[in-house]
């Protein structure tokens, strides 16, 4: 049965939100979308080329009308961008839905975006320092936003994708 919101996956790079989707999706029975393929989609180009010529703020706020766009639009799963949560329209865009905060320690999310080959196009430098200093730092900025989105929080460290989409499907629809 496919939920009764959508719902959103947030939390840092790397925690594992495009990954989770797609499983729950399944599990659902119902569609999936990803924010970041939907914005690159729209710019024709990577996240990291779109950084690099148009800024950082330009992709933001492509992101921006992308979340009012999924969140207004048919139930289904999404993922959405790392920091699609920062821009308090989004915030409030969400708001009432499903919203999943997928979370991992610092050290966990530097291995699995170091191993990951989509990084080099999906993950430009947020703030130039080096991985470990900019994961820590930004993901304490962060974590009060996430925090205050979510309507539910779990854990990823050690578990795999398909038990972590199945702790959200029995939370889901527990009641
Ligand atoms: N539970 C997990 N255990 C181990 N590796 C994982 C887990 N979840 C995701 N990964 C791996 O971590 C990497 C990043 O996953 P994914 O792209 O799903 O993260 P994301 O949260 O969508 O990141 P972004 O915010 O950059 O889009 C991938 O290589 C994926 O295979
Ligand atoms: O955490 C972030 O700010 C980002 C995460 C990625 O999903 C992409 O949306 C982009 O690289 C920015
Ligand atoms: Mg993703």
């Amino acid at each position: 049965m496919p939920p009764d919101r959508s719902i959103f996956l947030i939390g840092y790079r790397g925690t594992g939100k495009t990954t989770i989707a797609q499983e729950l999706a399944e599990r659902f029975g119902c569609a999936w979308a990803d924010s970041d393929d939907i914005v690159q989609t729209r710019a024709g180009k990577p996240v990291a080329d779109i950084f690099a010529d148009e800024g950082e703020r330009f992709f933001r706020d492509l992101e921006q009308a992308v979340v009012a766009e999924l969140a207004a639009g048919p139930t289904q799963v999404v993922a959405l961008g790392g920091g699609a949560v920062l821009r308090e329209a989004s915030q409030r865009a969400i708001d009432g839905m499903h919203v999943v905060w997928l979370k991992a320690t610092p050290e966990v999310i530097a291995e699995r975006l170091s191993a990951d080959a989509a990084s080099a196009s999906l993950r430009p430098s947020l703030t130039g320092a080096g991985l470990t200093e900019e994961i820590e730092q930004v993901l304490t900025q962060r974590t009060p936003i996430y925090q205050q989105c979510a309507t539910l929080e779990v854990d990823t460290e050690g578990r795999t994708p398909q038990a972590i989409a199945a702790e959200i499907l029995q939370q889901l629809t527990a009641n």
